[in-house]
């Protein structure tokens, strides 16, 4: 029963009592304003006095119990493992009050999907694929590391002076881990969520979709398949099918990123019209 109340999201800010503005933690982090509050996690964004960066401090939730404390400290190994400059870093992790915390790299820029649903922000198919590409470099350091982030939407995804940044590795996992109850996933759920770099691919499909769409003007009332809509390059067609697992899906990313090579070199030469 209170489990479920916890669901409630007034009732578990009740429960979880989120830090206020100007509350300092250890003496050291400075909370400057709330994020968000995640599956297991409050994030805040905060000044280290001690550095004076600003950082994220990741709170985890009290009401989710072991599973999110499990979660918070598989988070902290990935990030410890991944060294790169185009994802957080780990700075601290620290108890407070017996509560895990974790402190991370502010990532300043914004998330495409503020810049496609805020800016308006559209994209041709090329500017599409060369974006998917700047992507792909990042993930190749992270399946490289033997990690699948299994969460590549759009707000997961900045931009910072035309540098992406990949955040939240919050559902990531390391090659090899199993998922609990994965069976009774619904076979949409499935594909996002598989230990396998395919449904990194498979994120990665709609994220292209949705930058497609962002310069898509409907025709009619009448919704249609992205197949039918989009006016698209039959070597667009031909990937997006593939990280969709609609045909025989990506095995690694060397190939889908030769094919995206391909297609920003010799650009959407044959397009279909719909
Ligand atoms: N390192 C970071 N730099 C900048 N912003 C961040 C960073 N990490 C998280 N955020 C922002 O903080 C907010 C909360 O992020 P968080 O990852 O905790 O949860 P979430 O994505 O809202 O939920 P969930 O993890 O359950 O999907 C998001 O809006 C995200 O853009």
């Amino acid at each position: 029963m209170m489990r479920f109340l916890y669901r409630h999201p007034a009732l578990a800010r009740l429960f979880e009592r989120p830090y206020r503005k100007g509350k300092v933690i250890r003496r050291r982090y400075q909370i400057v304003a709330e994020l968000g509050m995640g599956s297991y996690g409050i994030a805040y964004m905060a000044n280290d006095l001690q550095t004076g960066r600003k950082v994220v401090v990741k709170q985890c939730r009290k009401t989710r119990g072991k599973e999110s404390e499990l979660s918070f400290q598989r988070e902290a190994d990935i990030l410890m493992r991944l060294k790169h400059p185009q994802i957080p870093a780990l700075y601290d992790m620290f108890l407070e009050n017996g509560t895990p915390h974790l402190v991370m790299d502010f990532v300043e820029g914004e998330t495409v999907e503020a810049l496609i649903f805020e800016k308006g922000k559209t994209y041709t198919e090329r500017e599409a694929f060369q974006l998917l590409r700047d992507v792909l470099a990042v993930v190749e350091y992270i399946h490289a590391n033997h990690i699948v982030h299994r969460d590549l939407r759009i707000p997961n995804i900045l931009l910072r002076d035309g540098t992406v940044f990949v955040i939240d590795f919050g559902l990531a996992r390391f090659f090899g881990e199993s998922v609990s109850h994965i069976e009774t996933y619904v076979p949409e759920k499935k594909l996002w969520r598989d230990i396998h770099p395919k449904s990194d691919f498979y994120a990665l499909g709609h994220f292209t979709l949705f930058l497609l769409y962002s310069s898509y003007e409907p025709k009619t009332e009448e919704e249609k398949s992205w197949e039918e809509e989009l006016s698209i390059s039959e070597d667009a067609r031909f990937i997006l099918r593939k990280m969709l697992q609609i045909d025989q899906p990506y095995d690694d990313i060397y190939t889908l990123i030769n094919d995206v090579d391909q297609l920003i070199k010799n650009g959407p030469k044959r397009i279909i019209v719909s």
